[in-house]
C-alpha cells in the first residue's frame, strides 16, 4: 500500500489529544457539520485530515470554514470548500459524516479507506486554506484543524477572521491561478469596490437619500469586514454599521434569519420610517432587506424579491443591448408564491424550483448564460457562464455610445457579484447599485408584488427520516396518508399552498404554509402542524395555536 507517507502512530496520538465525546453520532449537513462549540474538537482536527486528502485528490486548494452561522454564540461548526469555491461534493460530504464519527482505532482505517475509493495519490502536495468567524471558540477550533492538515503533512494558509463567501472566494482565486481575483483580502476589497464605484458613477440619480444604508451585523463578522471595507467604496454608499459585535451576543435578537423568522426589525437598530435598512447573518452570507412605514408597519423585503430586483434589472440591460442570454432564475419550495408568479407572468423569466440548501441551488443556476438563485432567507448570487461573460466582454469594447455603457455595467454587475457563493456584502453593493441606477426608492421596490401571508412552524418528532418527500420538497411521499392529510387541508383555504419537509441542520420538521390572509396562512400552518405530529410520530406536547 502507499500510505507509507502518512505518519500513521503520529496520526493515532494525535487523535487522542482531540478526543471524540462518547457516543456523540453527527452528520455533515446541508452546512456542514453543527452542534455545541464543545463537542467539535474532534471534528475539527478530522476534517483537517479530510482536507488533505481532498486537496490531494484534486490537485487543488481546499477551503475550511469554521462557523455556525446563524445558530447561538455557543455553537460552532465547519464544513469544507471545494475547488471552484463551491460546496464539498456529495460523495466527501460522506466521507466526513464516517470520519467524524469513527471510533479513535479505527481513524487510520477510515482514512485508508477514502484513500483507496477517491484514488488520492499521497505523494501529491496539499493545500488548505482556513477562515473563522467570531465566535470566542472558533480560534481554537481553527487551531485543530491546522493540527489535523499539518500531521497529514499538508501545507496551509490561515486566513483568521473572513466572512463566509470570502473564504469561498480565496479559494475560487487560488485554484484559477488569480484569474478571478487576488487571493487576498484586499484583493476582495478591491474588486468589488472597483466594480461598485463604476456602477453607481453611471448612476443618473443618486441624491443623498439613496446613498446612506443602514447596516444589521448581527453581532458577527460581517462588522468586522464591512468597517475594513467602508472606506473603499465610501463615495458611493455610506453604511452605517449597528449591532456590530462591541455589546450584544452574536445572532441574539438581531442578524438576517431573526428578521427573516420573525418578520420583524432586530433590536439595537435605530429604524426611521422609510430609512432603507439590511441585516447580514452571522457569517454574512445572508442578507435581507426592509423598512418601516410611516404607519409604523413592518416591511420585509427577502431573497424573492432581492432575485426579482435583480433579473429585471438583468432582463432590461440584455434587451437594451439586444443580447438574448438565457436567465433562469432558481428558488426552492419557501419561496413566496407572489415571486414566482410575477416572475413567471410579469416577467416572463422561467423560474425553477431545488431543493433546500445552496448547494442545489447553485448547481441548477449553473446550466443557465445567467442564472440568478436565492433563497427566500436572503442567501443567493448570480452565476455567469464563461459564454456570457465573454459575450459582454467583447460587447463592452465592440458596441457603440449609449450600448455600450450598457454592456459595460453588465461587465461590473459580473465583477460585483460573487460567483462562489451567496455573499451579503456583494448582495448589499449590487443592490445597492441596481437601486441607484434605477432611481428606485425601498418602497417602490417593495411595491413590485405584494407577499402572500405565510407561516413557518416546527413540530418534533421521534425520527424525522419518517418523512421523506419527492417534486423538490413539495410533496411528502411518506408517512401514508400525510400528504393526502395536507391537500385536505389546502383546500380549505385561498390562494394556499403547504408543503413539510425534515430539516438538514436541526432536528425538527419544518411546515411552511400560505394563504391569502395572515390568519388563514397560521391556521393552515397549525393543522399541517397537527397532521405531521399525527401521522409522522410526534413527540412532546401537541403543536398549539398561535
Ligand atoms: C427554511 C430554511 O430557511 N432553511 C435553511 C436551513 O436549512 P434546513 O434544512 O431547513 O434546516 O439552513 C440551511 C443552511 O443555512 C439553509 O440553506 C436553508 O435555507
Ligand atoms: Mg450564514
Amino acid at each position: 500500500r502507499n500510505f507509507v507517507d502518512m505518519d500513521l502512530d503520529a496520526i493515532t496520538k494525535y487523535s487522542a489529544l482531540h478526543a471524540k465525546p462518547y457516543g456523540l453520532i453527527l452528520q455533515y449537513g446541508t452546512a456542514g457539520f453543527r452542534t455545541k462549540a464543545e463537542h467539535l474538537d474532534h471534528v475539527m482536527f478530522r476534517m483537517g485530515l479530510l482536507a488533505v486528502l481532498r486537496s490531494k485528490q484534486t490537485k487543488s486548494t481546499i477551503g475550511v470554514m469554521v462557523t455556525a452561522s446563524h445558530n447561538p454564540e455557543e455553537d460552532n461548526g465547519v464544513k469544507l470548500v471545494d475547488p471552484l469555491g463551491e460546496m464539498l461534493a456529495p460523495s466527501w460530504e460522506e466521507h466526513a459524516t464516517c470520519l467524524a464519527n469513527a471510533e479513535e482505532q479505527d481513524i487510520q482505517r477510515v482514512l485508508i479507506d477514502i484513500g483507496e475509493k477517491e484514488a488520492v495519490n499521497l505523494q501529491q502536495d496539499a493545500f488548505v486554506v482556513i477562515g473563522r468567524d467570531t465566535r470566542p471558540s472558533s480560534e481554537k477550533l481553527s487551531q485543530s484543524v491546522i493540527d489535523g492538515i499539518t500531521i497529514l503533512g499538508g501545507q496551509f494558509h490561515d486566513y483568521g477572521l473572513l466572512t463566509t463567501p470570502q473564504l469561498h472566494y480565496m479559494v475560487y482565486c487560488r485554484n484559477t491561478s488569480g484569474q478571478y481575483g487576488k487571493a487576498t483580502i484586499e484583493g476582495y476589497y478591491q474588486k468589488l469596490s472597483k466594480a461598485f464605484m463604476e456602477l453607481t458613477k453611471q448612476a443618473s440619480c443618486c441624491g443623498d437619500e439613496y446613498r446612506t444604508l443602514k447596516v444589521d451585523c448581527a453581532n458577527g463578522i460581517g462588522a468586522l469586514k464591512l468597517r475594513e471595507m467602508e472606506h473603499y467604496f465610501s463615495q458611493g454608499l455610506s453604511v452605517h454599521l449597528f449591532n456590530d459585535g462591541t455589546k450584544g451576543k452574536l445572532n441574539h435578537l438581531c442578524g438576517a434569519d431573526f428578521v427573516k423568522s420573525h418578520q420583524k426589525p432586530p433590536e439595537g437598530m435605530e429604524m426611521k420610517s422609510n430609512e432603507r435598512c439590511c441585516s447580514f447573518d452571522g457569517d454574512a452570507d445572508r442578507i435581507v432587506y426592509y423598512y418601516q412605514d410611516a404607519e409604523g408597519d413592518f416591511h420585509l423585503i427577502d431573497g424573492d424579491k432581492i432575485a426579482t430586483l435583480i433579473s429585471s434589472f438583468l432582463k432590461e440591460l440584455l434587451l437594451e443591448i439586444g443580447e438574448s442570454l438565457n436567465i433562469g432564475v432558481v428558488q426552492t419550495a419557501y419561496a413566496n408564491g407572489s415571486s414566482t408568479r410575477y416572475l413567471e407572468e410579469v416577467m416572463k423569466v422561467p423560474v425553477y424550483c431545488t431543493k433546500t440548501g445552496v448547494k442545489h441551488l447553485h448547481h441548477k443556476a449553473q446550466e443557465f448564460d445567467i442564472g440568478v438563485y436565492f433563497e427566500a432567507n436572503g442567501h443567493g448570487t448570480v452565476l455567469f457562464s464563461k459564454v456570457a461573460e465573454m459575450k459582454i466582454k467583447q460587447l463592452a469594447k465592440e458596441l457603440e455610445d449609449n450600448k455600450r455603457k450598457v454592456a459595460k455595467m453588465l461587465e461590473n454587475i459580473i465583477d460585483l457579484f460573487n460567483q462562489a457563493a451567496g455573499d451579503a456584502i456583494s448582495d448589499m453593493l449590487v443592490t445597492e447599485a441596481i437601486l441607484a441606477l434605477k432611481g428606485l426608492t425601498i418602497q417602490q421596490w417593495d411595491a413590485l408584488y405584494t407577499d402572500l401571508p405565510n407561516r413557518q412552524l416546527k413540530v418534533k418528532v421521534a425520527d424525522r427520516q419518517v418523512i421523506s418527500t419527492t417534486d423538490a420538497e413539495r410533496q411528502a411521499v411518506t408517512p401514508p396518508g400525510l400528504q393526502e392529510a395536507i391537500n385536505g387541508l389546502v383546500k380549505k383555504y385561498r390562494l394556499s399552498r403547504a408543503f413539510v419537509r425534515p430539516s438538514g441542520t436541526e432536528d425538527v420538521v419544518r411546515v411552511y404554509a400560505e394563504a391569502d390572509s395572515q390568519e388563514s396562512a397560521d391556521s393552515l400552518a397549525h393543522e399541517v402542524s397537527l397532521a405531521v405530529y399525527r401521522l409522522a410520530g410526534g413527540i412532546g406536547e401537541r403543536p398549539q395555536r398561535g
